[in-house]
């Protein structure tokens, strides 16, 4: 800031002429991240659909628009635990704090906490963007709670929010992950939850990290060394069509941009190709994706089963969804219906392959939708299991005695997955997935991020 001349003590102070008091500086990416929170607290936005366009709105670019994602996504994801921390900072119930200062706090706590921001950076700077976005009365409560939230680091602070509790606990709090997202992880990995925890760690560590893109150049459209030539990536570690990229934007790939090449996690391909692998007797002829929106596996699908004389029809529920899949298979033979998949009008027993990508918690994905691990709750589980038990039901009935169906869910809770497929009849689904290490003692595979790089997919094979 420019410095006055000191005034000569005595001298006159000379009258000026009245000034309009001049708007506080505004620091676009704290803007944009604050903003970003907003949309998710009172919108209930998703943040990667809300961050883009407040990116444009602002005109960030390059380093300013990477700080402005790490803040905002960063505070979006760590955001339970922070208001633990603020909750300890603060000498009145935090549901009393207004939303617009407590995602002030929030962004606040999240520099200090969680990057190299200097402390007095991150206070004043929390202080002038509530003047900037008119919660300036807010100013002195947000310097006073933000550097009673500075007397501490991260691991302090969740060390000390987590005296008493169990072990995993303290992972969940230092993961920035609620207690029942950690649970079903250390359940999912057979580890108790005052016990070591070494694995659960890992996962949920991996889980808090901004996910590498995939994309997949579809087999017959794309070729995989050209791709990763093009995006200067590096190809899959297990799936032929897959290129792991480094950086940059997908979307101004020409492959993509021309619908050679899609963006997809290099687990799911995995589990649609586990589908296309999966061992069978006879006849081969009729592939169905049940649960198909927005079309990513079904794309796959539908550039296997060409070339192996096979058709694919695809089936979704939501009209808007199947209307994606049609646009994602429109360079193939695709049938898209959209309907109940637990209501088919077609009849039982006319599939021989049937991939059920059933609707689930999301567990599996939470790297990529930095919101969604505050808004599920436990709650969220029985009504999702009691719908992929009749969809499953459902996917069975549809499958020809001797057909496969895959079971697949982006969620590694034991409900979701072991529970639903125990007592069918299972094929090792480790068979299907070649070359992938680290995939336990089946029948059914579970990925996860610290082992394979990949969202936590499952994926059982089931003998109709
Ligand atoms: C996990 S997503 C599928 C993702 C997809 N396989 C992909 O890779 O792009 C599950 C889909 O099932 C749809 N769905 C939910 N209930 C359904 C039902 N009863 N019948 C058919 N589809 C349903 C959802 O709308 C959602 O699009």
């Amino acid at each position: 800031m420019a410095s006055r001349p000191p005034r000569r003590p005595g001298s006159p102070r000379r009258a000026r002429p009245a000034q309009p008091p001049r708007p506080a500086p505004v620091d676009r990416p704290r803007l944009t991240a604050y903003q970003l929170l907003r949309a998710v607290a009172a919108e209930d936005a998703y943040a990667n659909l809300a961050l883009p366009t407040l990116l444009r709105e602002h005109g960030l670019t390059g380093r300013d628009a990477a700080f402005a994602t790490e803040l905002g996504y960063g505070t979006v994801r760590a955001a339970g635990t922070l208001d633990e921390v603020l909750a300890a900072c603060i000498d009145r119930p935090p549901a009393d704090v207004q939303p617009e200062v407590r995602d002030l706090l929030r962004l606040g706590a999240y520099q200090l906490l969680r990057t190299r921001i200097p402390a007095h950076a991150a206070v004043a700077t929390t202080v002038e963007l509530s003047r900037a976005t008119g919660n300036g009365r807010a100013a002195g409560f947000l310097n006073a709670v933000l550097r009673k939230v500075s007397a501490s680091d991260w691991d302090g602070w969740t060390a000390r929010l987590a005296q008493g509790g169990t072990a995993l606990r303290r992972i969940a709090l230092h993961t920035a992950h609620p207690y029942w997202i950690a649970a079903a992880f250390a359940a999912a990995l057979g580890e108790q939850p005052d016990g070591e925890l070494d694995e659960t760690r890992r996962a949920l560590e991996a889980d808090d990290l901004r996910p590498q893109t995939h994309l997949v150049a579809w087999p017959g459209r794309a070729d995989r060394d050209e791709l990763v030539t093009e995006s200067g990536g590096s190809p899959g570690r297990y799936s032929p069509y897959a290129v792991r990229m480094d950086g940059g934007d997908p979307a101004a790939l020409s492959a993509v941009r021309e619908r050679r090449a899609g963006v997809q996690d290099e687990g799911s391909q995995l589990c649609a190709l586990a589908l296309a692998n999966a061992a069978l007797d006879g006849r081969d002829e009729r592939w169905l994706d049940l649960c198909a929106g927005p079309g990513g596996k079904t794309a796959l699908l539908a550039a296997l089963a060409g070339p192996r004389n096979a058709h694919l029809t695809a089936n979704e529920l939501h009209p808007h969804r199947a209307e994606l899949v049609r646009a994602s298979t429109a360079h193939w033979d695709v049938e898209v219906l959209t309907g109940d998949a637990r209501e088919l009008p077609t009849p039982d027993g006319g599939y021989d392959r049937v991939l059920l990508d059933a609707p689930c918690t999301g567990l599996g994905a939470l790297r990529r939708r930095p919101e969604a691990r505050w808004r599920r709750g436990p709650q969220d589980v029985p009504e999702l299991t009691a719908l992929q038990r009749d969809l499953l039901a459902a996917a069975l009935r549809l499958t020809r005695p001797g057909g496969v169906v895959a079971y697949v869910t982006c969620s590694p809770h034991l409900a979701e997955t072991s529970e639903i497929v125990a007592g069918h009849d299972l094929l090792d689904a480790r068979a299907a997935f070649p070359g992938v290490d680290h995939l336990g003692d089946g029948p059914t595979v579970q990925l996860w991020p610290h082992r394979h790089g990949t969202d936590a997919m499952f994926c059982a094979l089931l003998r109709a």
